[in-house]
């Protein structure tokens, strides 16, 4: 950027005839309008696009006051003042709109020598074009910036983690130090408890935060698959392999943390060729003998009791305690005192902002119901039930009925008690039942999730939904 309070300065200078013409012989050809005038503002040197700029025979400008060749010119004003106009824009008067660049010359005592002068763009349109061009790239580069951020970047941070109950604080206290230190961490709670974003925060929050953040979700990607993704193939590796091969996930998370998610579901074959890597700190990509070095921090987040897994053989005890130098606990939405009031609010301000409507309220009713709810989809069915409920409103308030019937028709369940005088059995099974129809209305009737949510196997889920006659 030049600097307009910084005038040229330069030793003494005789504008001779030779000098001139040398001049005129060095700008003639440039293809941008150049302008040269003595310390009186009279034409010294004019080239030759300019001079067809101004719509003059070259010939008789030379020896002009500036004035006379055009009269909107701020030369003898820049002469006086001494100070250079970059990027004025400038209204010639056969009507021209440009952009010019004013600047005096000065001498060691620092009186005006001379004036050079040039045409930054010779039209305002043009001008605008590139700026618009500009905005465009810069708007480009800014979304291009965003996604992949998105693509390889951690989106959360701990502000963004809202909870002020004893048990969030604490986690989030764990995980603050966590970031602190290059140590694996594993991240253990219930489905939609909020453990991803805990994931993001962690690597915000440390040293790695300016490299990638990846995520591989262990339990979306079938079996065969996953030692492609994680570590990538040679070209060839396989039939159907990608021309060039594949860079695989702990490549592409070199410098940075990869999240694995659901590493409970990890294949144990799989699990062996991951102690590898953790113990190594190099990867082998499927099709090839080299190894290739990374330094990646690992994150890991189960759902399931990993020990408990380890016991049934089903999860490897060193990869265990590989991954398990941290643990973070995160809390259940049951056990977090005092978060369901602080999340609404906040669900409510994100959603509706997603969706676009002006939902900000909820009515005292509905607030009671969704606090003697138990959640078992935790922090994510709360944001289903609030994105529900603002679909619904028609005002800018939440009343009971915009939520689902099985939070606010809570009574069902009391009906299980009724009367008193029944079996265990008949009350479990009743419960169960009910619990069963409503994890199912939750998940739109989603099987999988919702033996998920329930913690029981699929077949188990089958066989209940048999025996209760559950449509
Ligand atoms: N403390 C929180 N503050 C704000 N939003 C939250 C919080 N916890 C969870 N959420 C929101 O709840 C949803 C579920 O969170 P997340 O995906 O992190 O859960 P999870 O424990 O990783 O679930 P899963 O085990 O099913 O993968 C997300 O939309 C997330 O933005």
């Amino acid at each position: 950027m030049i600097d307009e309070n910084k005038v040229a300065h330069t030793p003494e200078l005789v504008l001779t005839d030779y000098l001139v013409s040398t001049l005129e012989k060095i700008f003639d050809p440039v293809p941008v309008p150049i302008i040269l005038l003595d310390k009186d503002c009279k034409v010294k040197m004019i080239n030759r696009v300019f001079a067809n700029y101004l719509e003059f025979p070259k010939e008789e400008i030379i020896g002009k006051e500036v004035r006379e060749v055009d009269k909107n010119s701020r030369f003898p004003y820049v002469f006086k003042t001494k100070k250079a106009e970059i990027a004025w824009k400038h209204k010639f008067e056969n009507g021209h709109t440009g952009i010019v660049h004013r600047i005096p010359v000065l001498d060691e005592q620092g009186e005006v020598v001379y004036g050079f002068g040039m045409v930054l763009f010779e039209d305002l349109e043009e001008f605008k074009d590139i700026i618009n061009k500009n905005k465009l790239l810069e708007s480009e580069l800014h979304l291009y910036k965003k996604q992949l951020q998105k693509i390889q970047g951690a989106k959360y941070s701990w502000e963004t983690i809202v909870g002020q109950s004893e048990k969030m604080v604490q986690a989030k206290y764990m995980s603050r130090r966590a970031a602190q230190t290059n140590s694996n961490v594993l991240l253990l709670g219930k489905s939609g408890t909020g453990k991803e974003l805990f994931a993001h925060a962690i690597h915000n929050g440390s040293l790695r935060k300016h490299a990638p953040f990846v995520k591989v979700n262990c339990a979306a990607i079938p079996a065969e698959l996953l030692e492609s993704e994680l570590f990538g193939y040679e070209e060839g590796a396989f039939t159907g392999a990608k021309k060039g091969g594949k860079v695989g996930k702990f490549q592409l998370a070199n410098g940075g943390s990869i999240f694995l998610d659901e590493i409970g579901d990890m294949p144990l074959k799989m699990q062996a060729k991951l102690l590898r890597v953790l113990q190594e700190q190099e990867i082998e990509k499927v099709g090839s003998n080299n190894t290739i070095k990374v330094d990646v921090r690992v994150i890991s987040a189960t759902n399931q009791d990993l020990l408990e897994l380890a016991k049934q053989g089903e999860f490897r005890e060193d990869l265990y305690y590989r991954l398990n130098v941290m643990t973070i606990g995160i809390p259940t939405l049951n056990e977090r005192e005092g978060d369901i009031e602080v999340l609404t609010e906040k669900l409510i301000k994100k959603v509706s902002k997603e969706i676009g409507k002006y939902v900000d309220k909820i009515s005292p009713k509905a607030m009671e119901y969704l606090r003697a709810h138990n959640w078992p989809g935790n922090v994510r069915e709360l944001e289903n039930v609030l994105e529900r409920a603002i679909n619904l409103v028609e005002g800018d308030t939440i009343m009971p009925v915009h939520l689902p019937v099985y939070i606010t028709k809570k009574e069902i369940t009391d009906t299980a008690y009724n009367g008193n005088i029944r079996s265990l059995k008949s009350i479990i099974e009743e419960t169960e039942k009910e619990a069963i129809v409503r994890t199912l209305e939750y998940t739109k009737g989603n099987k999988l999730q919702t033996a998920k949510i329930l913690n029981i196997s699929r077949s188990s889920l089958y066989d209940k939904i048999e025996k209760y006659c559950i449509e």
